[in-house]
């Protein structure tokens, strides 16, 4: 299934419905609208006009169908690529194994829900005196086209030689611990995991309200390691639409594997029978870098070298020797050490990845540089046959090494979709 985009499958919920004790967002838009539209009436028609405006912006939220949850693989690997990110790792902080399977039964059920836009749990009200179920910041917002992708990091399966949750046997041999790379800078408290969470969706609330309600639900089983706020995605999913620039100013993701280009994710993305353990089939290998820019640097860089790094142009995006940005690359007409003749595939036997990355700016650094740069994301079928090849040469000689520094790094499997209500995440694995 490359696109996921109908309406909820949810049995519980009739087409158009609201699921049993699941209040959808949007219902408290509408009795907020109810609430402006008597303003309104009241004070004129500079207000009338305002109402209009902001009907004829939830109108057109409405009319942007949700990401379907359910599915043979998981939404936010191949379906298209929202406007922001938060992504989070997870460290399992219990021994009992039990309790993780409690909060991964927890965690899917709100992920559906939150996807579908509606509330966790019993919603934002309930006991006056107990917390709401759910935190509450996203009441009156659309699901956004939210998407949550989960992921199990090599140290859920083993870590410092113990076999943590009797998983160590089901660790597939293709969820290695990532190779040091040459100039890899990398920070522990933003690299590995136990588990991860991707989210993406339109509206930042959106994906920063699901991140924190799953912690919430989380609470004394697992807690964040660390997490990456992204803007601006870098890469598409979707060909067809304009190409996203970025931090450097260049088109990203102009030659991505297309999310309905089923041959080559079933030969490039998707774990297949036999590749690993059958509980992997479907999904897929997740490798995160956040890759510090420096920026200023390259901001003083001229436009020809600017160029010569990448091996395409910067306005059009065209490889050089070509006009157009979807022209065939001729390699040779790029200089030995540009980015893209490295990274191709016909210069790494062939190998592909899906590359679903987020530009990020955290501030400045207090050395008056901006601390910003890419939050790489890439899904393949074997992480040693794409993402390591790849970056070991790229590590070695890419021309743009000089303006980049990998600062952080993990590893997740990130298993098949759940298929129906009622199963859960990571139930082929503990199941
Ligand atoms: C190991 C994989 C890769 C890393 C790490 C990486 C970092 C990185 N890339 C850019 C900017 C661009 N990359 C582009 C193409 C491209 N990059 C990779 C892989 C990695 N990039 C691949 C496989 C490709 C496609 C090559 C091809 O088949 O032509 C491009 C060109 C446009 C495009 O096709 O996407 C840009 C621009 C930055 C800034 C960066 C680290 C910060
Ligand atoms: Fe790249």
């Amino acid at each position: 299934m490359s696109e996921q985009t109908q309406e909820s499958q949810d049995p519980t919920v009739e087409q158009g419905q609201e699921p049993k004790g699941s209040v959808s967002r949007r219902a408290v838009i509408g009795w907020a609208g109810a609430g402006v539209a008597l303003g309104a009436a009241a004070v004129g028609t500079v207000a009338a006009a305002t109402r209009s405006s902001d009907e004829e912006a939830e109108a057109a939220l409405k009319a942007v169908p949700d990401i379907e949850f359910y599915g043979e693989h998981q939404a936010g690997i191949a379906t298209p690529v929202q406007d922001r990110l938060h992504f989070a790792a997870f460290d399992v902080s219990t021994t009992s194994r039990d309790a993780l399977i409690r909060v991964l039964k927890e965690w899917t059920k709100a992920a559906a829900v939150m996807t579908g836009g509606r509330e966790v749990g019993t919603g934002a009200t309930g006991l006056a005196e107990a917390p709401p179920d759910d935190t509450g910041e996203a009441l009156g917002l659309p699901a956004s086209r939210l998407t949550l992708t989960i992921g199990f990091g090599p140290t859920l399966f083993e870590k410092d030689g113990k076999d943590r949750f009797g998983l160590k046997a089901k660790r597939p041999e293709g969820l290695i611990d990532l190779p040091p790379f040459p100039h890899d800078n990398l920070d522990p408290a933003r690299s590995g995991g136990d588990l991860c969470v991707q989210a993406c969706a339109d509206d930042p609330q959106v994906a920063v309200h699901a991140i924190r309600n799953l912690a919430r639900i989380g609470m004394g089983v697992v807690t964040v390691r660390w997490s990456q706020l992204g803007f601006g995605k870098t890469s598409s999913t979707t060909p067809e639409a304009q190409t996203p620039r970025n931090l450097m100013g260049f088109k990203d993701g102009t030659h991505n594997v297309s999310g309905k280009d089923t041959p080559t994710l079933d030969e490039h993305i998707w774990a297949a029978p036999g590749d690993g353990p059958e509980w992997m089939t479907g999904g897929s290998y997740l490798v995160a870098r956040r890759i510090r820019m420096h920026i200023e640097t390259w901001d003083r860089t001229p436009l020809s070298e600017q160029e010569d790094i990448f091996g395409r142009t910067k306005r059009e995006g065209a490889p050089f020797g070509k006009q157009k940005e979807h022209d065939a690359p001729d390699l040779a007409a790029m200089p030995k050490d540009a980015h893209v003749r490295l990274a191709h595939p016909d210069s790494n036997s062939g190998a592909k990845l899906l590359r679903r990355g987020f530009s990020f700016t955290d501030g400045s650094d207090g050395l008056g540089r901006l601390e910003a740069g890419l939050f790489f994301l890439a899904y393949q079928r074997d992480t040693r046959k794409a993402f390591v090849p790849v970056q070991r040469k790229l590590a070695a000689t890419d021309a743009l090494n000089e303006y980049i520094q990998h600062v952080g790094s993990a590893h997740f499997a990130c298993p098949p979709g759940v298929r129906k209500p009622g199963e859960w995440w990571g139930q082929s694995l503990f199941g």
